[in-house]
């Protein structure tokens, strides 16, 4: 080889090293030519073996080798040198946890095929892009093409074509000596000992452990946001250990005891130096446990014994908050005392729960809140040109437009606008804001979303721009128009890729015919948080209704028409679900567990366009009020009543059947509503007309959103009187049974027939 390559790898390596930084080689060209290369570089360099990872699918070097679907484990560790083997396939999530990993002053070292060819050769991620109906050859190599014109335009990445031998880049940025860095100092008045502070790396990491100190006292929360390596964990684990010292019992939580290691390791570190080794480190079981001499402790406990202890604990420290469930990051906040530290852009495809839904109900909490962001990383200097070039190519820091960019926009105002791959390719800020909308607006968006976006064909966007910025967007995305053998191997348990609505509806609700018709299920929708609640949100329904109603039905499935009916599935809130009811979609079908990430059931609907579309509804519907009573007492007993209530009510009203209750069911609900029966004898019949009462929704039933939710409590789910009573603040059982039985005055007043009218007459003087 004419091209001196490991010169070239030692003068990046020099350079990262002088500047703290990473530098990045990109091994282009044939598979075999890649590895000598990467092999005579690994052998020059002077980097030890146990601090190299090859990332990919063969264990073809004398270190660590991982494949791409393991690269979570790189996450929070640290190498010299990373080589990532793109040839086979090149998964977008595993490029974004692997950068962050790199040391300063180390390699990320990238072998791909020749970067001409590199975009038109579809791989192993392509593949799982091919959802049917759609195959191979339907995907397209945008996000490729993105990649290798980033890396072509970015600072410090070189770029060796090993075809032609030839140095197409060489990253040498010639940096200037990296300032040596200060040592933080302590804040002036400080309540933790000065060592706690002495041991920070970086001023952002003083002042995260300096918010800590809020937690003196009471009804406080900490909140701490950082990128990957930032040292949160490292903050939160002096923090801890400070207290421990004060005698307080902390108690830490996260995902795994795993993300909780540095956490740990900081605190021991600082207990050991204030107490000469006093503190002792006691695995129990899977917790680990450090004690001080003033009787304090930092525990681990894994979040549901948590949420079990949270009494027992002066201090609650959560670690990879965003990677929890809302419902859990909820339950941990009836502590008093509580931390939450956690990422903030997508590396790890970490939920944006935290940032979505769980700030809100944080802001309603009775803690006053101390936040504090980290923004000096630790493992290398700032502005890593690395790190820059990551943030870019994968978008983790896309952003929707600035407020006031967007906060005129009214649907007057807005112009309706396909998002075509093409564009958003060639218009980086339109991409940027788009993606940036469905970032924010989501809990879980990590960078193979990025590459769905601009490549998966089942996939399509949609906007509303105002003056050119994007205001409101939607994903949507092709599902069903299955063949007759993709049908028949859903039904028979097999799974399709894609193809949420279809697949749910037959393999799960057991209707074969469900794939048929054509969907456009919306995956994801958001307005921006500058102008929600103008009509914005639904102005988009509505235009994406027009336009794909243009060539409705099946039998002419080109480019935008084809389609039966539009749908969604989402975590089901009150409030989103009268978002979708307005704009026409209904109800089918109510998840029975609770999603992992977002900790709610999620509601499927639908809104149809044809008459196959409006079938599948109807039908769906129809079977969804016949078992929602049986499912209520069931697998959904805990869903809240709010929305059980809203569920029921964006049900079409015409589905279900009719009441049928009998003569006598008619004499026991109008014996417990007016005279002495008993709902608890037969509870049959008062679910039935409940649930009847909700999907008609009639005008004429006057019933308080206090009597509906104990209809839902006590009379759908069958739960204990008297917590339905403490829930509901009812003085006791009794008057609770009895509120009940009043609620049912009105309902059989509207449905009640002859028989039932005639029990009224009996104890009602008219
Ligand atoms: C498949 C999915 O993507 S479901 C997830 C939807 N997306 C999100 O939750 C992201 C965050 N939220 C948003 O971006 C917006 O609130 C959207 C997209 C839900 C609605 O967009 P908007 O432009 O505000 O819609 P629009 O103005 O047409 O309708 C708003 C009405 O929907 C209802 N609504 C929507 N979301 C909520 C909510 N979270 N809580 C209460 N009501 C809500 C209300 O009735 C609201 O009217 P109001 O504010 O006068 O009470
Ligand atoms: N004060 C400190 N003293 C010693 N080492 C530290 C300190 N702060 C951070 N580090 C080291 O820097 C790296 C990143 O720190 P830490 O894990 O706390 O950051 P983080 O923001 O939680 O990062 P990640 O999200 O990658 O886990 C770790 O290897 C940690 O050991």
């Amino acid at each position: 080889m004419d091209v001196d390559l490991v010169g070239l790898a030692e003068s990046l390596v020099a350079e990262a090293e002088r500047a703290n930084e990473r530098r990045l080689l990109v091994l282009s060209g044939p598979h075999e030519r890649g590895y000598d290369a990467l092999e005579s570089i690994l052998d020059t360099l002077p980097v030890g073996i146990t601090e190299t990872t090859l990332v990919g699918p063969d264990d073809r070097l004398r270190c660590e080798q991982i494949p791409q679907v393991n690269a979570g484990d790189l996450l929070g560790t640290t190498r010299d040198v990373i080589a990532i083997d793109a040839h086979e396939e090149l998964q977008p999530n595993a490029l974004g946890k692997v950068v962050g990993a790199v040391d300063g002053g180390g390699l990320l070292v990238l072998l791909v095929p020749p970067l001409e060819e590199w975009p038109n050769r579809r791989d192993g991620f392509d593949a799982s892009l091919a959802v049917p109906p759609f195959e191979l050859d339907d995907v397209t190599g945008r996000f490729k093409r993105r990649l290798v014109e980033t890396m072509r335009a970015h600072r410090g990445i070189a770029i060796v074509d090993l075809e032609t031998d030839r140095v197409e880049s060489d990253g040498l940025t010639d940096p200037a000596p990296r300032r040596a860095n200060d040592t933080p100092t302590p804040p002036p008045d400080h309540r933790f000992p000065a060592a706690a502070y002495e041991a920070c790396l970086t001023t952002d990491q003083v002042d995260a452990v300096a918010a800590f100190e809020s937690l003196f006292e009471r009804e406080r929360a900490v909140v701490l946001e950082a990128d990957r390596g930032r040292g949160k964990s490292s903050a939160a684990g002096l923090a801890a250990g400070a207290f421990a010292i004060a005698g307080e019992d902390v108690l830490v939580t996260a995902p795994s005891s795993r993300n909780a290691s540095e956490l740990f390791e900081r605190a021991r570190e600082l207990c050991e130096t204030l107490e000469g080794g006093a503190a002792e480190d006691k695995p129990a079981g899977d917790s680990l446990r450090i004690e001080t001499a003033a009787g304090g402790s930092v525990r681990f406990l894994e979040p549901s014994a948590a949420i079990a202890a949270l009494e027992s604990a002066d201090i609650v420290v959560v670690d990879e908050a965003a990677a929890l469930p809302v419902a859990t990051l909820e339950s941990l906040l009836a502590a008093n005392r509580v931390a939450f530290a956690t990422t903030i852009h997508g590396y790890e495809g970490a939920g944006r729960g935290f940032s979505v839904r769980f700030r809100d109900r944080l802001a309603e909490s009775d803690h006053a809140v101390t936040d504090c962001t980290l923004v000096e990383p630790i493992r290398y200097a700032a502005g890593d040109p690395v790190e820059v070039w990551a943030f870019r190519a994968l978008l983790l820091d896309a952003r929707p437009p600035v407020e006031p960019l967007v906060a005129d926009a009214v649907p007057e105002s807005v112009d309706y606008r396909r998002l075509e791959g093409d564009d958003l390719l060639a218009d980086e800020s339109l991409l940027r804001e788009a993606f940036g909308l469905l970032v924010l607006a989501h809990y879980r968006t990590e960078p193979n979303d990025l590459a769905r976006l601009l490549d998966a064909p089942n996939l399509e966007a949609r906007a509303l721009v105002h003056d050119g910025h994007v205001v409101s967007v939607a994903l949507l995305a092709r599902e069903g128009n299955l063949s007759a053998e993709t049908r028949a191997m859903m039904y028979e348990g097999g799974r399709v890729r894609g193809n949420m609505l279809p697949d749910i509806l037959t393999s799960q609700l057991r209707d074969e015919a469900a794939g048929e018709p054509a969907g456009l299920r919306v995956v994801r929708i958001a307005t921006h948080h500058a102008a929600r609640s103008r009509g914005l949100g639904s102005r988009l329904l509505e235009r994406i209704g027009e336009e794909f109603t243009a060539g409705e039905g099946s039998d002419d499935s080109d480019a935008t028409g084809g389609i039966d009916w539009l749908g969604t599935g989402f975590g089901a809130t009150p409030g989103l679900l009268e978002f979708w009811r307005e704009n026409g979609y209904r109800t089918v079908h109510v998840s029975t567990t609770r999603n992992d990430a977002s900790g709610e059931y999620s509601a499927l609907m639908l809104a149809p366009i044809s008459d196959a579309g409006r079938a599948l509804r109807d039908r769906h519907a129809d079977w969804f009020v016949r078992r929602f009573a049986a499912l209520s007492s069931d697998a959904i007993d805990d869903l809240e009543p709010d929305i059980a209530r809203a569920v029921l009510r964006s049900v079409d009203a015409d589905a279900g059947p009719p009441l049928t209750l009998t003569d006598h069911e008619w004499r026991v609900v109008a014996g417990a509503a007016y005279g002495p029966g008993l709902f608890d004898v037969d509870p049959g019949p008062f679910r039935d007309l409940i649930v009847r009462y909700f999907v008609d929704d009639p005008a004429a039933v006057d019933l308080t959103g206090r009597e509906e939710r104990l209809l839902v409590l006590r009379a759908l789910q069958g739960r204990d009187a008297e917590r339905v009573a403490e829930r509901l603040e009812y003085h006791s059982s009794g008057q609770c049974m009895r509120a009940l039985g009043g609620a049912f005055c009105p309902i059989v007043d509207h449905y009640g027939t002859d028989v039932a009218l005639e029990v009224r007459t009996r104890f009602v003087d008219e």
